[in-house]
């Protein structure tokens, strides 16, 4: 049985109240046995962040990339192993589990490069003989606060650059996916981190995550979950004193308009893969699908042909299109949104049952709705699961309007075979990523990442851009 430890200044604690980790899969297979920690542990684990960080971020950009780069290689060499870890306990299928790890493997490699590429500028003054540099200096102490769904790329993109920029960091991975993040942490320390330099407290974020949002040594606090812990944190930093630094990465109700002229094909592979796989558990995911009139019926048509061939079934067994969603309460939302549709009038064209399978585990059919107003529950709100709507409109401009009338804007995408349509909607779509004639979800791992509205605040992540969040500006003047 795998234990998944807190690591608190370079050692391993294995005390407290223990909690078994779950395969969505199948309930009766315990895939590890968590720590519960405590308000304490995450108090030691912020003192020993706060005493490594000196010495850390004046450490050379050369021991940072070798520690960055020995993790890559070591996540890259076990990514199938540890790919099969994160399907059993996330619930993901195993080439999508796979493909995650290598995605954090990658991210580390690019971010040991970036230890190397530190640069600041320097500028004559307004003023004679004084010259000016701006650098860029580590934080301090971050808290990064994860989610369930992916749970090494999101804890990967929020370590890597933390780590190469110079801060020490305490990271608490959701509750109910302890073990990816565990092995990633694993990886770091093995690889040569000092001690206290990266701290894991795995507990609940009602106690461990509360600790790293009141205490006055964490400097700042990157989030990835839902709207209302967002907005929690939020205020929590607002409210500290110092006050924290803060980013939020939550929800999504992402669009994904088809236009008449659009390659039928494209639009359907774009909308299944968008819409369904990760089980739709992707803030990224499309829930709405607005589709132009002409093409309404062989669209909805053909997706639903293509849906009827999705296998969903074990995360890990071979030929599985669709994993079992999360957890039990993860599957109560997704039914109670399948009901509220039915109520609000719109038609379930195909789906939404749930499915026996060889052992017991969260095994829900995708569901596709017709006939869905804008204004409904189901196209406004998110639900986390592999439920869409399709929304008939009339032209590209009805199309426009609709994919904009939400509270969120992190991905939209287009599906067309019009320069015209395609150049207007990535100047007009209110989104922070915009994909033509690609799936909406999945993204590239250098650039960065992040949405407009309701579904983001503060500085992007991934790529270059994180530098943003990561790191404070100093202007410095020298009369020399
Ligand atoms: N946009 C996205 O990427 C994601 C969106 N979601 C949405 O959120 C819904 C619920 O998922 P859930 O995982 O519960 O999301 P949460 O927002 O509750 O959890 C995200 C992270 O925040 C922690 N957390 C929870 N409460 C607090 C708090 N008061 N202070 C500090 N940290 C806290 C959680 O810890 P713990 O696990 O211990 O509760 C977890 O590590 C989903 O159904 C989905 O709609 C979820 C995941 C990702
Ligand atoms: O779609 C992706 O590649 C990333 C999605 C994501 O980060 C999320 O769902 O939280």
């Amino acid at each position: 049985m795998l234990m998944f430890n807190n690591l608190i200044d370079g050692e391993w604690l294995s005390d407290g109240a223990r909690a078994p980790n779950v395969n969505p899969s199948d309930t009766k297979d315990i895939v590890g046995e968590a720590v519960r920690g405590t308000r304490a542990q995450a108090e030691a684990a912020i003192a020993a962040a706060k005493a490594a960080f000196p010495a850390w971020s004046r450490s050379t950009p050369q021991a940072r990339y070798d520690i960055l780069k020995k993790a890559s290689d070591e996540i890259l060499a076990r990514k199938d192993e540890l790919g099969r870890l994160l399907s059993r306990e996330e619930g993901k299928t195993l080439p999508e589990g796979i493909g995650e790890v290598a995605r954090a493997g990658q991210i580390f490699a690019f971010f040991a490069g970036e230890c190397l590429r530190m640069a600041g500028e320097k500028l004559a003054s307004v003023r004679p003989g004084i010259d000016i540099e701006i650098t860029r200096e580590a934080l301090g102490v971050v808290g990064l606060i994860t989610p369930w769904n992916f749970p090494i790329a999101i804890p990967a993109w929020k370590i890597a650059p933390a780590l190469a920029y110079g801060n020490t960091v305490v990271v608490k991975p959701a509750d109910l996916v302890p073990g990816s993040t565990w092995a990633l942490v694993d990886i770091l320390h093995r690889a040569g981190l000092p001690k206290g330099v990266l701290n894991l407290v795995i507990g609940r974020g009602s106690e461990v995550g509360a600790v790293l949002l009141e205490h006055p040594d964490v400097a700042a606090i990157s989030f990835t979950g839902s709207v209302a812990t967002g907005q929690k944190v939020a205020a929590a930093c607002i409210a500290s004193r110092p006050m924290k630094k803060f980013q939020l990465e939550m929800g999504g109700k992402n669009p994904l308009v088809v236009l008449d002229d659009a390659d039928l094909k494209v639009a359907v592979e774009c909308a299944a893969n968008s819409a369904f796989f990760s089980t739709g558990q992707r803030c990224t995911a499309a829930s709405r699908l607005i589709v132009t009139a002409g093409i309404h019926d062989r669209f909805v048509e053909a997706l639903t042909e293509r849906m009827r061939g999705l296998k969903v079934d074990d995360a890990v067994k071979a030929g599985t299109d669709i994993g079992p969603v999360v957890d039990q309460s993860q599957l109560d939302q997704d039914l109670k949104y399948i009901s509220i549709g039915k109520d609000e009038g719109a038609k379930l064209a195909f789906g939404g049952e749930l499915l026996n399978r060889a052992a017991p585990g969260f095994y829900l059919q995708p569901a596709l709705f017709t006939g869905v107003a804008n204004t409904m529950r189901i196209a406004r709100e998110e639900i986390f699961g592999p439920v869409a709507a399709v929304i008939r409109v009339k032209d590209y401009a009805e199309a426009l309007a609709t994919a904009n009338d939400t509270e969120f804007g992190l991905s939209s995408g287009i599906c067309t075979t019009s320069l015209k349509y395609a150049s207007d909607y990535k100047r007009n779509s209110e989104a922070g990523m915009v994909m033509v004639n690609l799936p909406i979800a999945g993204v590239d791992y250098h650039v960065p990442f992040g949405g407009r509205k309701g579904s983001s605040f503060g500085a992007r992540e991934q790529g270059r851009y994180a530098a943003e969040f990561y790191t404070t500006v100093k202007t410095a003047y020298t009369m020399p």
